[in-house]
C-alpha cells in the first residue's frame, strides 16, 4: 500500500496522515489493547472469589479459581496478539516511509549523506510510535475509566479515590512528556550529526590521508559521538526520573486503596463509613487497583517512542515533488530553448543571470568563457544538480521547472566521470544496465576504449588514465541512447594528437542528438555549429 505524498504542518498530524491508510489495523492494536482489561477484571474477580469462599468450602472456590488462571492465560494471549499486530503496523509504514524516502532520493540524483540517518534511523522510530505508542495511548484513555466504573460496582468511594488519584498521574505524565521532548529532538539532531559526519569523512578517506589529518578528523568523530552521548544520557535521565515519579504516585494510589479497604473492613475508619465493604468487595478493589494505573504507567514507558518519531519527522518528510513524468520527451533531438535563466547557489549571487538560447534539434553548441563563468552550472541545471533560479529552460515544449530534471533524456560525460569498484565494463555499463555486452564493447571502442574490458578499477580511478577517465565518461554517453548529449570539457588535459582524435569520436557521438559542449578548447569549439560566451 502507498500513501500520498505527505507534507503535513506538524509532527503529530504527518504521523497521523501517514499512519492513515493503516487505520483498520490501528484500531485494531488499540482494540487488543483496551481488551486487556476483560481478563484483567477477571482475575481480580476470581482472585477475589477464591480467597472468600476458600475458607468454607474449598470446592466452591475452583470454578473462581480457574477464572482467575484462564483469565491470566487470555491476557497472555491478548498481549501476544497485540504486538504480533504492532508488529505488522509497524512493518507496513515502514516499509511505506522507506520505499517514499528512497524513490524521493534517487528521483533527485542529489547526495545520499544528509538522508541516511533519516532511511535508516528515522524510520527505525516509527516503529515504536505505530506499534507501541498509538495503541497504549488509547488504553490509556479508555482502559482506566472502564476499570474504575467496574470498581464503582463494588465500590464507588473507591472508585473516587482512583479518579481523584489519576489526576495527579496525568499531570506528571505531562510534565515529563514536555520535559522529554526538546532532548529527545536534539538526541537526533546529534544523531543526525554523527552519522552525516561518519559517512563524510569515509567519503573523504584518500583527502584525509593526504593532507595527514587522521588526528583532526577522528577528534571530530569523537566530539560528536560525545555530544551523541550526553544528549542520550539526558533523554534516558528525564526517563528515569519521569517513571520513578509515576511509578510513586501509583504506589501511593494503591496504599491509599489498601488502607481504606482495610480499614473499611475492620470498621476502623476515622470518619463516617461511606459504605460498607465485605471480604470480596475490598479483596477486588484491591487487585483492581494496579489495573487502573497500568495502561498510563505502560504509555509513560512508551513516550519515548512518541519523542523519538516526533523528533524523526522533519527528516522524513519528503518535499512534495514536481510531477515528473518521463516520457515527455521526443525520442528525436529536441530543440532546447534557455529564457531569463539564472543559477545562484544558495544566498550568494548568481553565477548566471538573464540568460537566453535557443539551440535547434541536433544542433551542437560550444559554451565558452573563463573559468567559474557557469558553464557547467548550465550543464548541470539539466540533471537537476544546479538550481534553476529564474526563468526557464524548455526542452522539446517540455519545462524544467515542472519536469524538475530531464536526466532520463540526457547522455551525459561529466568533468570527472564517476567510478565505482568493478571492471571497466561495468562501470560503462552504468549509463545503461540493460546494455548487452555486445553494445558495451561497441561503445568502448567508439569512445577509444580499447583493451579488456574486464580489467578491474578501484573506487578511485585506479587502473585507468586521466585520458581513459574521459573516454569512460564519453563511453557512457554513447551507450546511453539519450536525445540530449551533454559534455563538460570532454578533451580536458588530453595532447593535442589525443584532442584530435577525441574530436573525431566526439562528432559521431553527437549525431543525431542536441548537443552542449562546455569547454576551453578552441578545437571542440571550432567543432560545434554555434559558440556560445559566458
Ligand atoms: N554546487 C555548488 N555550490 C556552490 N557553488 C557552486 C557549485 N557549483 C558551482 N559553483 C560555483 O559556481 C561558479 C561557476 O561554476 P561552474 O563550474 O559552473 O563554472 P565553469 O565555467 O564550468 O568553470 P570551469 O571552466 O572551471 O569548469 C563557480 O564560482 C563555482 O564555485
Amino acid at each position: 500500500m502507498t500513501s500520498a505524498p505527505i507534507t503535513a504542518s506538524s509532527p503529530a498530524a504527518w504521523l497521523k496522515q501517514t499512519a492513515a491508510p493503516w487505520r483498520r489495523l490501528t484500531i485494531l492494536a488499540g482494540l487488543l489493547a483496551v481488551a486487556d482489561v476483560a481478563p484483567a477484571v477477571g482475575f481480580a474477580g476470581g482472585l477475589a472469589m477464591t480467597v472468600a469462599t476458600f475458607g468454607s468450602s474449598p470446592l466452591a472456590a475452583l470454578p473462581w479459581l480457574l477464572l482467575a488462571v484462564f483469565s491470566l492465560m487470555a491476557r497472555g494471549l491478548i498481549g501476544q496478539a497485540a504486538v504480533v499486530v504492532g508488529a505488522r503496523l509497524g512493518r507496513s509504514i515502514k516499509t511505506d516511509v522507506r520505499d517514499r524516502l528512497l524513490a524521493d532520493l534517487f528521483g533527485r540524483g542529489g547526495r545520499a549523506d544528509d538522508r541516511l540517518t533519516a532511511v535508516v534511523e528515522g524510520v527505525g522510530a516509527l516503529d515504536g510510535y505505530v506499534s507501541r505508542f498509538t495503541p497504549l495511548k488509547m488504553a490509556a484513555g479508555l482502559s482506566p475509566l472502564l476499570i474504575i466504573a467496574v470498581a464503582a460496582v463494588a465500590s464507588p468511594f473507591s472508585a473516587g479515590i482512583f479518579l481523584f488519584t489519576l489526576l495527579p498521574f496525568i499531570f506528571g505524565m505531562i510534565l515529563a512528556g514536555t520535559a522529554a521532548a526538546g532532548e529527545s529532538r536534539r538526541q537526533f539532531q546529534a544523531l543526525e550529526r554523527l552519522s552525516g559526519l561518519f559517512v563524510d569523512r569515509v567519503r573523504a578517506l584518500p583527502a584525509i590521508l593526504a593532507f595527514d589529518a587522521r588526528a583532526r578528523t577522528t577528534a571530530d568523530i569523537a566530539r560528536a559521538s560525545d555530544e551523541l552521548e550526553r544528549r542520550t544520557n539526558r533523554v534516558m535521565r528525564i526517563a528515569f526520573l519521569s517513571s520513578g515519579v509515576l511509578e510513586f504516585f501509583s504506589a501511593l494510589a494503591v496504599a491509599l486503596i489498601a488502607v481504606y479497604c482495610g480499614f473499611n473492613l475492620l470498621k476502623l475508619l476515622p470518619f463516617p463509613a461511606p459504605e460498607t465493604l465485605d471480604l470480596p468487595r475490598a479483596f477486588f478493589v484491591l487487585a483492581l487497583a494496579p489495573e487502573v494505573y497500568q495502561p498510563l504507567r505502560r504509555l509513560a514507558a512508551a513516550y519515548h517512542d512518541r519523542q523519538a518519531a516526533e523528533s524523526a519527522v522533519p527528516a522524513l518528510v519528503t518535499p512534495e515533488s514536481p510531477t515528473r513524468d518521463r516520457h515527455i520527451l521526443p525520442e528525436e533531438a529536441p530543440a532546447i530553448r534557455f529564457t531569463k535563466v539564472a543559477i545562484a547557489y544558495g544566498e550568494a549571487a548568481p553565477v548566471i543571470a538573464d540568460f537566453d538560447l535557443e539551440v535547434r534539434p541536433g544542433q551542437i553548441v560550444a559554451l565558452v568563457g573563463a573559468s567559474g563563468s557557469g558553464k557547467s552550472s548550465l550543464l548541470h541545471l539539466f540533471l537537476g544538480l544546479s538550481p534553476l533560479t529564474a526563468g526557464e529552460v524548455e526542452v522539446g515544449g517540455a519545462r524544467l521547472s515542472e519536469a524538475g530534471d530531464f536526466a532520463g533524456q540526457i547522455a551525459w560525460a561529466s568533468q570527472n566521470p564517476i567510478v565505482v569498484p568493478g571492471s571497466l565494463g561495468d562501470n560503462i555499463r552504468l549509463a545503461d544496465p540493460s546494455a548487452c555486452p555486445g553494445r558495451i564493447l561497441v561503445a568502448a571502442g567508439e569512445a577509444g576504449l580499447f583493451g579488456d574490458l574486464d580489467r578491474p578499477i578501484d573506487e578511485r580511478g585506479g587502473g585507468l588514465s586521466g585520458g581513459e577517465r574521459r573516454r569512460l565518461g564519453l563511453a557512457r554517453a554513447i551507450l546511453k541512447r539519450a536525445p540530449i548529449l551533454l559534455l563538460d570539457e570532454p578533451t580536458a588535459n588530453l595532447d593535442p594528437a589525443s584532442e584530435e582524435a577525441m574530436l573525431d569520436l566526439i562528432r559521431q557521438a553527437t549525431r543525431g542528438r542536441t548537443t552542449l559542449i562546455a569547454t576551453h578548447s578552441a578545437a571542440v569549439a571550432a567543432m560545434a555549429d554555434r559558440v556560445v560566451r559566458l
